[in-house]
């Protein structure tokens, strides 16, 4: 299997040491903003400041094949499948602040399937990273698509983007709707409304 999306080998897993320069970074910053960087409650800061956006970007280091584990399934069933409620949070490449929600990811086989567990951890492959909302979606369909091979593959991602709600703009209500639809769900309006029906259903067993 060949994936567009290769990652650098590295095991995400294992947590990557927190690099020097990032630290100094950070204390930089805190200088900039006039605090006294050796007071006790800042002392650990870059460090730890570090450490999360590291920990916050883990998906650079997650490799898309042992993510996948070879996990994709001979069955015999050509109708939709979908993930839906995925909750997801990831950094706007703009301002470095979160924004996060929920990503609803279907797909309609073409032959294979795709472990469950799967489509999730695809999202948050993408999801950590710097990111725009409309990369994140464009990314997750385009990978499900490659993986299976599949016949149509739709996301529709909802986001609440801090850097909009705490300042700047300050709209906290505001939300961000973004969708990717390919092959049967950009041709097939029947198959889209089956999708949209299923994304906005209340079940009830929630
Ligand atoms: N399209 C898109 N824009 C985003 C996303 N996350 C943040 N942004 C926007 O990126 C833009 C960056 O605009 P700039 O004018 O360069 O930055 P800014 O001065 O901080 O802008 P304001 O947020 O309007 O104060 C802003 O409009 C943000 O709302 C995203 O996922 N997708
Ligand atoms: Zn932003």
């Amino acid at each position: 299997m060949t994936l567009i999306y290769s990652g650098n080998g590295l095991n995400s897993n294992s947590a990557p040491a927190v690099r020097e320069d990032m630290e100094a970074a950070v204390k930089t910053i805190i200088e900039g903003l006039g605090e006294d960087v050796e007071r006790e409650g800042l002392q650990r800061t870059p460090h730890r400041v570090a450490k999360m956006f590291t920990e916050l970007t883990a998906g650079y280091r997650t490799d898309p094949v042992a993510l996948i584990n070879e996990a994709i399934f001979t069955v015999d069933y050509n109708e939709m499948v979908l993930v839906r409620d995925i909750e997801f949070s990831s950094l706007c490449e703009h301002h470095m602040l979160p924004f996060w929600g929920k990503a609803h990811v279907a797909y309609i086989p073409n032959g294979k399937v795709i472990g469950l567990s799967k489509i999730p951890r695809i999202v948050d492959m993408f999801a950590k990273r710097l990111q725009v909302q409309e990369r994140l979606t464009r990314e997750i369909a385009d990978f499900v698509a490659e993986a299976i091979g599949a016949s149509g593959v739709a996301v529709v991602v909802h986001g609440a983007h801090m850097c909009s709600m705490i300042r700047g703009v300050k709209k906290a209500n505001a939300r961000m709707v973004t969708q990717s639809l390919q092959g049967v769900f950009k041709t097939d309006p029947q198959i889209r409304a089956e999708f949209m029906g299923h994304i906005t259903a209340n079940y009830s067993d929630e």
